[in-house]
């Protein structure tokens, strides 16, 4: 993230003590991310130090959060490497920090991997198809909030900033898009909770090894088809170019499918999820580059880069 809300040690103290989590030993605001205020706070709990991730939501709201925090602690529960929020001396899980709707999880050991090769593709793939079947009897609900009616809310927003071409790109998609998500064919994938935001920056490896997928904050119901697009569309491309990388994309591809095969409606939609994934980044990008929020510690994205990866799964469909 950045750090939009500065937390004091004092405030820090205080959230500790009413989740039990021991003595504050430091606090450091995160510089990663762009949508919430994140610390890593360090404590000590009976003589041994323990590491968490304090995150101050500045968008979501006290009715939004709970679908969130409750598909962690329901995926950590089945296995699946996930932080867990903590609950304070009530059972609650989501906390009040400097006026905001706050969350504590544990912090995942390892590091993102923002260059991988075949067996990490393969890793994800695998774990977010695990994922997707843990996530079958979460008995929550709520709607991918930058799903298809985020998308048309906000295209007419960041299109006068645009130059002639990208304007009638980013109106062809959306209308490609809509004409997809009305038809029979995409009421038939199958859904559930996606992650729907799962880059190579939400995902931590040690040792060449899995350690856990975060930040669920962009999670709703949706189709598992868009996670697997939203995957291919940063784990398995030639960054520069935004152009397809066939030998990661098999790796994911086989490894997604070894626990949960792709339907033959799911591998028919692919290309067209695959246009769906990139606008949806691409738009997210042009409204925060276009119209962006204070914050100490912000790095937006570059819009260019998913217009480019949109412009390669026009020209050159991929297939399953
Ligand atoms: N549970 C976690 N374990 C380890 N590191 C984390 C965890 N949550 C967040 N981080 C770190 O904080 C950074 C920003 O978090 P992120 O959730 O991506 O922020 P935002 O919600 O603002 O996009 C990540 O890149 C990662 O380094
Ligand atoms: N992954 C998205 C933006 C969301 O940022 P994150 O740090 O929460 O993953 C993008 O790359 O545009």
């Amino acid at each position: 993230m950045a750090v939009f809300t500065e937390v004091s040690e004092d405030e820090a103290r205080g959230l500790a003590q009413r989740l039990s989590l021991g003595e504050v030993l430091e606090l450091r605001g995160i510089q990663g991310g762009i949508e919430n205020t994140n610390y890593f706070l360090t404590t000590q709990q009976d003589g041994r130090r323990a590491e968490w991730v304090l995150t101050l939501f500045e968008r979501l709201t006290a009715e939004q959060l709970p679908f969130y925090l409750h598909l962690m602690k329901h995926l950590a529960h089945r296995g699946i490497p996930v932080p867990d929020p903590v609950a304070d001396q009530g059972g609650d899980i989501l906390h009040t920090v400097c006026g905001k709707p706050a969350a504590v999880v544990d912090k995942l050991a390892g590091r993102s991997e923002l260059a991988p090769i075949a067996a990490h593709c393969a890793a994800v793939g695998e774990m977010l198809a695990r994922m997707h079947l843990a996530g079958r009897d979460f008995n929550r609900a709520q709607p991918n909030l930058r799903g298809l009616a985020w998308w048309n809310e906000t295209v007419p927003v960041v299109l006068p900033f645009l130059q002639d071409a990208q304007a009638s790109l980013l109106r062809s998609e959306l209308a490609f898009q809509n004409h997809v998500a009305a038809s029979s064919a995409c009421a038939a994938l199958p859904r559930g909770p996606v992650h729907a935001d799962l880059f190579r920056d939400n995902v931590m490896f040690e040792d060449g090894a899995l350690t856990g997928f975060f930040d669920f904050y962009f999670a709703g119901v949706d189709t598992w088809l868009f996670d697997v697009a939203v995957c291919l569309n940063d784990w398995c491309i030639d960054p520069p170019t935004g152009r397809h990388d066939e030998a990661r994309a098999r790796a994911f591809l086989q490894a997604y499918q070894r626990v949960r095969p792709l339907a033959a409606a799911e591998r028919r939609l692919l290309p067209a999820m695959l246009r769906a994934g990139a606008l949806r980044f691409w738009i997210s990008r042009l409204w925060d580059f276009h119209l962006p929020r204070e914050a100490a510690l912000l790095q937006p994205h570059d819009p260019a880069h998913f217009e480019r990866v949109l412009r390669e799964r026009v020209h050159e469909p991929v297939a399953a």
